[in-house]
Order: structure tokens, then C-alpha cells, then sequence
């Protein structure tokens, strides 16, 4: 079986985590799959959102397998497989499953069903909007284990974060609960287990409705304008919103408005 589910439904792709009985820990066949489920989602023009899952009602994921995917890069294993080959030979895979050399527009929703730790948690900062089970707990333990949380957390997190918070993730390594996530802003939503997939249905089926290329235009504006000056920020922005106003959306979103109907966005 897959230790990654990719499924398309219409306009939405789901990513499920799929190692349940392993906690979702991302080993080799985890890092080199996911990290191909991002490129074919983003390159799939038919596919306006991203919603990133685990298998199970215990763990999201725990975190690189500290037994497989840590020795093979410390050099204490050598890879077991092609998969793991694949990995060792790639120094993009792991850039790539967190989104951080090429970033992905579109909006991605995560349903966090449970523990995040170390990657898991690096994980959910590459997502948009963010809604987890009321069980669901987050750390970067990486520093207890000699390393450092370095898929993205200790660039992603201050920018994400008020600097108090983020410290306390990052320097604290002990868990924080799923309310205490929501009190931070470290998550959108907390829900009971059972409310988790059809709460994140309901954002993919919200994000469907809109038009495509602007929620994109949004999301790139924002990712990129971060840490720009004031002036270029809006350039950047303007150049965002003039590339939207020139597109068929823009003209089709106020005639369905007068028209009194749901618009119908093509993306183009
Ligand atoms: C690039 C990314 C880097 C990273 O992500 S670094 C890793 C970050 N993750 C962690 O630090 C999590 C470490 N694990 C734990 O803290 C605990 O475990 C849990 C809180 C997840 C669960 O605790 P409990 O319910 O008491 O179970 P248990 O007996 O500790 O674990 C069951 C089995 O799962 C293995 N395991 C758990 N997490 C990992 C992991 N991340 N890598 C490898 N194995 C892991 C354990 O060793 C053990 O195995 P056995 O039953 O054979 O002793």
C-alpha cells in the first residue's frame, strides 16, 4: 500500500498520509511520494484545491522516522530500496514536500486528525487553512533528537507566529494542545474528530466556488510580499490584481452578480 493516497474529485485533491500504523511518520517511500503529489497537483489545471489528511484517528504525522529517513541522511544507513536511493540522490524531495522551493498557489486546506510532531508540524505551516481535531497536538521535538527543525520551521514559524509563540514551538520541543494552537493561530479551527472531514469539505467546496486565479493571485501576493518593502510589496500586489481584472472571471464574477445566479469561474 501507498504511505500516500493522492485523489481527485472534480476540482479538489486530497493527500492522506497513509502510514497509520506507523504514525504517519514520513519515511523514504513517504518523503519521495508526497513529494511528487505536490508537483502533480500544481501542474494539474483541472485541481483548484489541496486538501492534506492522515489515515487514522490518532496520529497527522509524527514526524521523519527517526529509525529510517534521520540515519540515511547522518549516514548511519544506507538506503534499503529504490525509494530510499531516490531520496539520497534528490536533495530537492525534501524542499519539496514542504513547499519551500517552489511554492504552491493554490490554496491548500489541512484536516489535522491528530499528533503533529516534528515534520508533521513543519508540514501543517506549508497549508493555508488549517482545522484540527480537538485530540491534536503539535511540537517540534527535533533539538531532544540532536537536530533541528529545518524543513522550514525555523524560517516559517516567526513569520507565522507572534515571536512568543513560535519560541515556545520551537525552544520548548514539548507538545501544545490543539487549544492552545487555535489561541496561538498556529490553526484556523479545532473540531471534534468526527466534524474534521466534513468541516475541511466544506472549505474545499467554499474554495471551489470562487474564482481561481484570484484566490491564487492572494495567496502568491501574500507568500511573496512578506518580507518585501512597502513599495515593492504593492507593485507586486497591483501587478497581481491587474493580471486578475484582465481575465475572463473578472468579468464573468459582477455578470453573474447582476444576473442573480452563481458565477461560473473557468479559470481563464
Ligand atoms: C525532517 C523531519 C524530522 C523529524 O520529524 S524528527 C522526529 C520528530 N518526531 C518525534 O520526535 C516524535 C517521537 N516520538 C514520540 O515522542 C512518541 O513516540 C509519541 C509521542 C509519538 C508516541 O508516544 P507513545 O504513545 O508513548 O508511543 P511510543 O511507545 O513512544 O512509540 C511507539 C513506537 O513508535 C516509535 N516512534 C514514534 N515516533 C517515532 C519517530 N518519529 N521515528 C521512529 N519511531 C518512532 C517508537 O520508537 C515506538 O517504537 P517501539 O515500540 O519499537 O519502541
Amino acid at each position: 500500500m501507498s504511505a500516500i493516497i493522492l485523489e481527485k474529485k472534480g476540482q479538489q485533491a486530497w493527500i492522506t498520509l497513509n502510514r497509520p500504523e506507523s504514525k504517519n511518520m514520513l519515511n523514504g517511500e513517504a518523503f519521495v511520494e508526497l513529494a511528487d503529489a505536490w508537483d502533480e497537483v500544481r501542474a494539474d489545471d483541472d485541481i483548484r484545491v489541496v486538501v492534506l489528511t492522515a489515515a487514522g484517528e490518532e496520529d497527522f504525522c509524527c514526524g521523519g522516522d527517526l529509525g529510517e529517513v534521520i540515519p540515511l541522511w547522518t549516514g548511519v544507513r544506507q538506503p534499503q530500496n529504490a525509494l530510499e536511493e531516490r531520496l539520497l540522490a534528490d536533495p530537492t524531495i525534501p524542499d519539496r514536500i514542504m513547499l519551500k522551493g517552489e511554492p504552491l498557489y493554490k490554496p491548500v486546506v489541512a484536516a489535522i486528525n491528530g499528533r503533529a510532531l516534528g515534520g508533521g508540524t513543519e508540514l501543517l505551516q506549508a497549508t493555508d487553512i488549517r482545522i484540527a481535531a480537538e485530540h491534536a497536538e503539535f511540537a517540534l521535538p527535533e533539538p531532544k533528537h540532536g537536530i533541528v527543525p529545518g524543513a522550514g520551521s525555523m524560517v516559517r514559524l516567526t513569520r507565522q507566529l507572534p515571536w512568543a509563540h513560535a519560541m515556545r514551538i520551537l525552544l520548548g520541543g514539548e507538545p501544545v494542545t490543539a487549544a492552545e494552537a487555535l489561541a496561538m493561530g498556529l490553526v484556523s479551527e479545532v473540531v471534534p474528530l468526527a466534524e474534521l472531514q466534513g468541516r475541511a469539505q466544506y472549505y474545499a467546496d467554499n474554495i471551489c466556488r470562487q474564482a481561481p486565479l484570484a484566490l491564487q493571485a492572494i495567496k502568491r501576493t501574500a507568500l511573496e510580499t512578506h518580507t518585501m518593502p512597502w513599495a515593492d510589496a504593492f507593485r507586486f500586489e497591483m501587478e497581481q490584481a491587474a493580471a486578475v481584472m484582465m481575465s475572463a472571471d473578472a468579468r464573468e464574477g459582477p455578470r453573474a452578480f447582476r444576473e442573480k445566479r452563481a458565477p461560473r469561474f473557468k479559470g481563464s
